[in-house]
């Protein structure tokens, strides 16, 4: 928010990242050296920061909770009595229903990228390209190379949907 002061800002993303290292506290990357998760989630906010020029301090927060909810025990309610509707809001758009097969996740995530808002594609594209670079850097345990290229070609579709209908 523009009417926030430097301090404000300050005590609300460490307050952000401090949230999610307890969530993603016991959380490993499935990297063979067992990345600590929370490495993910800091290096998504920090693409958009450094690459993306992101001052929207609702994103950063968002980026750096993007999988709690997903990912740990973490409830919605919980995010948006600690950060906020608007943060809430763009979590929840980025946030699969891990009840569905993988399949169909990775189909609807494409199917709603086009209507996205334009904070729920700015993190869900910084997202991707953490992962990309990731896998680029060392793959996941029992990955073969076919899983790796699917992964490229599915975020490249994701991509093409996000840039669709964008008013950013
Ligand atoms: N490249 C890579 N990815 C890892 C690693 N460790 C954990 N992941 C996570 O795995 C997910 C991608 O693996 P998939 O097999 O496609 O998906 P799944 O875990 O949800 O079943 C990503 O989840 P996500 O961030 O929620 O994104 P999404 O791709 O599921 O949308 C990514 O963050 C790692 O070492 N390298
Ligand atoms: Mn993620």
């Amino acid at each position: 928010m523009a009417t926030e002061s430097a301090d404000d800002i300050l005590r609300v993303i460490i307050k952000c990242i401090n949230f999610a290292a307890i969530k993603h506290k016991n959380q490993r990357r499935k990297d063979p050296e067992q990345t600590p998760y929370i490495n993910h989630p800091i290096g998504v906010a920090k693409i958009l920061t450094e690459e993306g020029n992101v001052q929207d301090v609702n994103i950063i927060q968002a980026a750096l909770l993007h999988d709690t909810v997903e990912d740990t025990e973490t409830s919605f309610e919980e995010i948006e009595d600690e950060f906020g509707s608007t943060v809430c809001q763009i979590v929840k758009e980025v946030t699969d229903d891990k009840t569905l097969p993988k399949a169909e996740r990775k189909r609807l995530q494409i199917e709603h990228a086009p209507a996205s808002s334009p904070g729920a594609k700015l993190v869900k594209l910084a997202d991707k390209l953490y992962n990309l670079r990731d896998l680029e850097r060392v793959p996941p345990q029992g990955w073969s190379a076919e899983r790796v290229q699917e992964y490229f070609n599915w975020a490249q579709k994701l991509l093409m949907a996000s840039e669709a209908q964008t008013k950013i």
